[in-house]
């Protein structure tokens, strides 16, 4: 379902030496360069900055140092261009109370131009296993069915990158199994997703790069390696 905006001269994102934070770094500085094409895991334990270093990048939070780049332009997260290229599902549960399940798909699907709204809504929700739940308002979702519907709605929307904090969490192991073929899709297709994960399997499924956090590193390793860390050393 990726239909990305065209992109310029160099990487999709290019994140250089950068420091993320609260007042003080969370961790040491950041490298990452996301192509189209891939998926980049980032992984680590409670509290190493992951969550963090996604709300840096989709510009939530300055950065406190380092630099910050898309399509090789300074990230501005107020512009249409960045707003159109970037779906975040960041485990925010930001609904509207009297919109139903599948009215917040179609608002998300007007709202980014989709073609075919009603069709990319049923089929989203056909996807995610909502369509008995269609008409339900959010607060009679299950919490694994409203995470069900923010992720829905991220895959509803045309992007470039797609920026996820486990996203597994709270998910049966029908949809996570699901939703590890869908993230291989969406790197088969050109599109690029950022995530956050302490899913290993996930990470072996999905990812052609992680980046491993600790309180004194940030290490690019592979797939094997990645899943091998967050099973033994975390
Ligand atoms: N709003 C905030 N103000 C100050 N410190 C914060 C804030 N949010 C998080 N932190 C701290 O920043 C550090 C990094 O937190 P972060 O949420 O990025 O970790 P994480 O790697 O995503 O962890 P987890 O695996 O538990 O989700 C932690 O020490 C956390 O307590």
């Amino acid at each position: 379902m990726t239909n990305a905006p065209s992109a310029t001269d160099g990487p999709l994102l290019e994140v250089a030496d950068l420091e993320v934070g609260y007042g003080l770094p969370v961790c040491p500085p950041v490298s990452i360069t996301v192509e189209p094409g891939s998926v980049v895991a980032l992984i680590g334990a409670n509290g190493c900055g992951k969550s963090t270093l996604l709300r840096t990048v989709i510009g939530f939070l300055a950065p406190l140092g380092g630099t910050l780049r898309m399509f090789g332009a300074e990230v501005d997260e107020r512009s249409r261009a960045f707003r159109a290229a970037v779906a975040a599902e960041l485990g925010d549960e930001a609904f509207f109370p009297s919109l139903t399940v599948r009215e917040h798909l179609l608002l998300t699907c007007y709202g980014h131009g989709v073609d075919d709204p009603e069709g990319v809504a049923d089929y989203q929700l056909e996807a995610f296993g909502l369509t008995a739940r269609a008409d339900a308002l959010p607060a009679a979702l299950s919490s694994g069915q409203r995470r069900r519907l923010l992720l829905a709605s991220a895959f509803a929307r045309p992007r470039s990158l797609l920026l996820l904090d486990e996203p597994e969490q709270r998910l049966d192991s029908t949809i996570r199994d699901k939703l590890a073929g869908w993230l291989v899709e969406e790197r088969e297709e050109g599109g690029a997703v950022l995530m956050a994960t302490h899913d290993p399997v996930l990470v072996e499924r999905t990812a052609t790069a992680v980046v491993a956090i600790t309180e004194d590193s940030v290490r690019v390793v592979d797939a094997v390696r990645g899943a091998d860390i967050i099973r033994h050393e975390l």
